[in-house]
């Protein structure tokens, strides 16, 4: 309740979360976890994540995303945005855990619920969407870069993306194994879900988790060189073509919504799960000490 409430208050621009600015034609609204910023004519925006300290997926964070998106679908000026980071090293570290973790089995629905409505909202966008992957990207963060028609990453080996849920002993979703195959293929998916693989840039090249590795310094400058690509195809054929390609998939998610959050929040209850998390948090404070 209080985050739909929220909701309501960043949909308006001039909310004293949700900010809006013009300045020399340029525009910019800016929630606390994601800032927009337009290019006036091109009609292309830039959404950077900005939820130190590894922009993991919070359900505020989430909120704010979802917001944001819905307010630039919303500007029939916007045709197209570039999805990015603001945290150095990191593009996003995937759902937040500690939203998974030692809470209750209503809040772990109300967040798979939001998880489901970033997820349906990115990847039906009729917007061409374009990810510069300026770092990390595992599990939730790759599914961000999945949704979009292109991903362009960063040149280095620091930086790895996949879906490695089964790494936390956990499972990726229906709907994210679905996207995975749509993208990379069965063969690859099923070996790189079961692996929980992380690959580099070489090798998600390789493999079609991303479409060009580029260097660091060239990720935004080349993301916009392929929006522009993207912009001289007629708005109208490229949305009934991506709907074309997308619908099966999200509408079987659409189709099960319900069931689908049943799932995972009687899953992500279980105590083999609930400790299989607690070992990985454990492990990710021990590599930091
Ligand atoms: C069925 C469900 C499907 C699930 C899908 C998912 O996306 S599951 C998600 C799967 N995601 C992963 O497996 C990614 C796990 N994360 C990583 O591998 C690394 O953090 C990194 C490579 C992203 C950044 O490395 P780095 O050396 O730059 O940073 P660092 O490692 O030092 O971390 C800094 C702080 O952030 C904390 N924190 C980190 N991630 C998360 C998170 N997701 N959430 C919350 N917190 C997180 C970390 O504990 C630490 O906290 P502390 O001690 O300061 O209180």
């Amino acid at each position: 309740m209080a985050l739909a409430a929220a909701r309501r208050l960043l949909l308006h621009a001039g909310s004293r979360l949700g900010r809006r600015e013009a300045v020399d034609g340029a525009r910019r609204f800016a929630n606390k976890r994601v800032l927009v910023e337009t290019e006036g004519p091109a009609g292309v925006a830039v959404m950077k994540l900005r939820n130190p300290p590894v922009n993991s997926l919070s359900l505020e964070c989430l909120t704010e995303f979802t917001i944001s998106l819905e307010k630039l679908e919303n500007d029939k000026s916007i045709r197209g945005v570039i999805l990015t980071s603001e945290c150095p090293g990191i593009f996003s570290a995937g759902l937040d855990l500690l939203e998974m973790y030692g809470r209750n089995p209503a809040h772990y629905a109300e967040y798979w619920k939001n998880v489901q409505e970033l997820w349906l909202r990115l990847y039906t966008s009729n917007m061409i969407l374009v990810s510069a992957i300026n770092g990390a990207s595992p599990a939730g963060g790759c599914l961000l870069a999945l949704c979009c028609d292109y991903r362009v990453m960063a040149d280095n080996p620091k930086y790895t993306i996949g879906l490695n849920e089964s790494l936390l002993g956990i499972v990726a979703p229906f709907w994210f194994k679905d996207m995975y195959v749509n993208t990379i293929g069965h063969r690859e998916a099923e070996r790189a879900l079961q692996l929980g693989t992380l690959f580099s840039p070489a090798e998600a090249l390789k493999v079609g988790v991303v479409d060009e590795v580029v260097p660091e310094d060239q990720v935004h400058s080349k993301a916009r060189s392929v929006m522009t690509k993207w912009l001289a195809i007629p708005d109208h054929s490229r949305q009934l073509t991506k709907n074309m390609m997308r619908k099966a998939t999200a509408d079987s998610l659409i189709k099960q919504r319900e069931a689908d959050i049943q799932n995972f929040t009687s899953f992500i209850s279980k105590d083999s799960i609930q400790k299989s998390l607690h070992m990985y948090l454990e492990k990710l404070k021990q590599k930091k000490g």
